[in-house]
């Protein structure tokens, strides 16, 4: 197999650990924990990004705006430019950090829907229905709120209500109540429409992700070998087995050998590009890059999926939007005071503030949008928000029919993948996409948040008839950053995955992280991942 420029020096150095973790993600750092509760299992984490979890960018709820502009421990991948978008190329933050995307992301913390987990079971990931995965889902998590069967109170991820919520969180939740919608109690429970305060992933004001909850706290072990600053290249076989992986490490190569079993868990792009680069893939694919295929494996890298969403951008009057707050010196030391002091106020907010799921299409059975509502306007992140009072909410689809693709650009492992969405493929997507931003307007037309708006910014007043708004939201439309799918679980012959997530015709390797879900969850998929990673764990010790 080629090594490509990443590979560099003579002979790889030589390590051996009993479960090998390739990936300190959201699902990895969980799965290197649990493994290593037991001190006769030796456990190495391999991660390309540094251990940063003390970084306050990461620990404060609001830097997950800073670090999305600065691209500080990001991977930085774009689509290729999207046909559904007017040819625009999307950028796809990933996390290059212990905690992966989990300690970069917005700490919007949501299940989704029990159904969601059921579907999973009926496309083909038998034992993974909402019954299966409860267990797991309550094991890695700290309610703080109310109890209820539900969730979880003893786990390491401490979940919690936004600990502040501004006046127009509040118009937003008093307009969708005015619609008709109900007060959702807990969006984690058993059923999640209506609307509602956000839930984060959030322990005292600070982040709470599993680079930090869970293997912080276990880096002491002796058996537990954390390895930041290391890009995997390629896995190792011996025959059908897998073996271990090559690595680039500060120093030069390093061979990492797993006497038992190497876990996959970097992430929905990291994976099938590490599968593919492993000759793990479609056959004429590989062939084409010049890569020897050792197993026929079409299903890699397919059946992509992410939440694809168009911003409800407004003007308002002066209601303590975050615009308005950071205006000028004294606002930005406000805020930060007000931090400071109990940790709440703006900085204790991740990517939203609060939360409503609706049925937009005449008929739909379930929630098909999620709309997140955010205190801030942005025209670009990087910019920082708008001068004027803004704020502004997503239309997300949940459940999107259009398919992508996680592709090889080179056999060299320093050339990053090729990335096609495919946003809006799906006739039914792009009909959605319409209709939520219509159903976004009635919503900005209840008396609550009326009273407060002063203008439509996106898509703007003259966007009137579904051509138009389609054309706007081609133009405009993005991604809450959930890719997931591209290993997926299923019985199927395409599916690369087992149940028990082993790799299908490799002896040795699990895959553990958001590429095995088999279809995407009706909201943010990090607490899915997290309950993968769960999973993966209690399956490995219970051999
Ligand atoms: C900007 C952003 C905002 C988001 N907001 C939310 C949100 O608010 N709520 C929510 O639920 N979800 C959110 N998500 C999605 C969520 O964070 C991810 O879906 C989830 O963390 C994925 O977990 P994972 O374990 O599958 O992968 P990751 O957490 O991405 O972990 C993969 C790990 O593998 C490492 N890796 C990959 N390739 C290699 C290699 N070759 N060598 C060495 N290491 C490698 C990576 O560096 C990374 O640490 C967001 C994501 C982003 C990027």
């Amino acid at each position: 197999m080629p090594e490509g420029s990443l590979a560099r020096g003579a002979a790889a150095a030589v390590h051996v650990a009993d479960v090998l973790v390739l990936g300190a993600g959201s699902a990895g750092c969980v799965i290197a924990a649990r493994l290593s509760e037991d001190p006769a299992t030796q456990v190495a984490l391999i991660e390309a990004g540094p251990a940063a979890w003390r970084d306050p960018w990461i620990r404060i709820p609001a830097g997950f705006a800073r670090l999305y502009a600065s691209g500080k421990y990001d991977w930085r991948f774009h689509t290729e430019a999207e046909p559904g978008l007017e040819g625009r190329s999307i950028h796809w933050p990933r996390g290059k950090v212990v905690g992966g995307s989990g300690a970069v992301n917005g700490l919007v913390f949501l299940r989704g829907s029990p159904r969601d987990y059921d579907r999973w079971a009926q496309s083909g990931a038998r034992g993974w229905g909402y019954d299966d995965v409860l267990p797991f889902f309550r094991r890695m998590e700290r309610w703080a709120g109310e109890p209820s069967p539900e969730r979880g109170t003893e786990g390491p991820i401490h979940a919690s209500e936004a600990r502040h919520t501004s006046p127009g969180a509040e118009a937003f939740v008093a307009a969708a109540l005015a619609m008709g919608h109900k007060r959702v109690r807990d969006f984690n429970g058993a059923w999640h429409e209506g609307a509602g305060p956000m839930q984060m992933n959030v322990k005292g004001g600070f982040r709470s992700h599993s680079g930090d909850m869970f293997l912080r706290p276990a880096r002491g072990r002796p058996n537990l070998r954390i390895m930041p600053e290391r890009t995997i290249l390629r896995l190792l076989f011996e025959g059908t087995r897998c073996t271990g992986a090559l690595v680039q490490g500060p120093a030069g190569p390093e061979r990492w050998e797993a006497r038992r079993q190497v876990v996959l868990s970097a992430g929905a792009i990291g994976t099938p590009h590490l599968l593919m680069l492993s000759g793990i893939g479609d056959g004429a694919h590989l062939q084409s890059m010049g890569i020897e295929t050792r197993l026929h494996a079409p299903g890699v890298g397919q059946n992509l999926q992410d939440h694809f969403l168009q911003r409800m951008r407004y003007r308002v009057k002066p209601c303590g939007t975050v615009n308005e707050l950071v205006r000028g010196p004294m606002g930005k030391l406000r805020m930060a005071a007000r931090y400071a002091f109990d940790r709440r106020g703006p900085m204790s907010i991740g990517a939203a503030e609060a939360n409503l799921f609706a049925r937009v299409l005449p008929g739909a059975e379930e929630p098909d949008m999620q709309y997140l509502f955010v205190n801030f306007t942005v025209t670009t992140y990087d910019q920082g928000p708008d001068p004027w009072p803004g704020f502004m909410f997503s239309a997300c689809q949940c459940r999107p029919d259009s398919r992508g693709t996680i592709t090889l650009r080179s056999p060299d492992p320093a050339d990053k993948p090729v990335i096609r969405a495919n946003y809006l493929e799906a006739a039914s997507d792009r009909r959605l996409m319409v209709e939520g931003v219509k159903y976004a307007r009635r919503l900005a037309a209840e008396a609550p948040l009326a009273a407060l708006i002063e203008e439509e910014l996106t898509p703007g007043p003259r966007v009137q008839s579904d051509e138009e708004i389609l054309a706007k939201i081609r133009q405009d439309g993005g991604t809450v950053y959930h890719p997931c799918g591209t290993a997926r679980m299923g019985e199927d012959s395409i599916a690369p995955v087992d149940r028990r997530l082993r790799l299908k015709g490799v002896e040795g390797l699990m895959v553990a992280d958001a590429s095995v879900m088999p279809l995407i969850p009706s909201s943010n998929i990090q607490p899915a991942a997290l309950m993968i990673g769960e999973r993966a764990a209690a399956l490995l010790t219970a051999r």
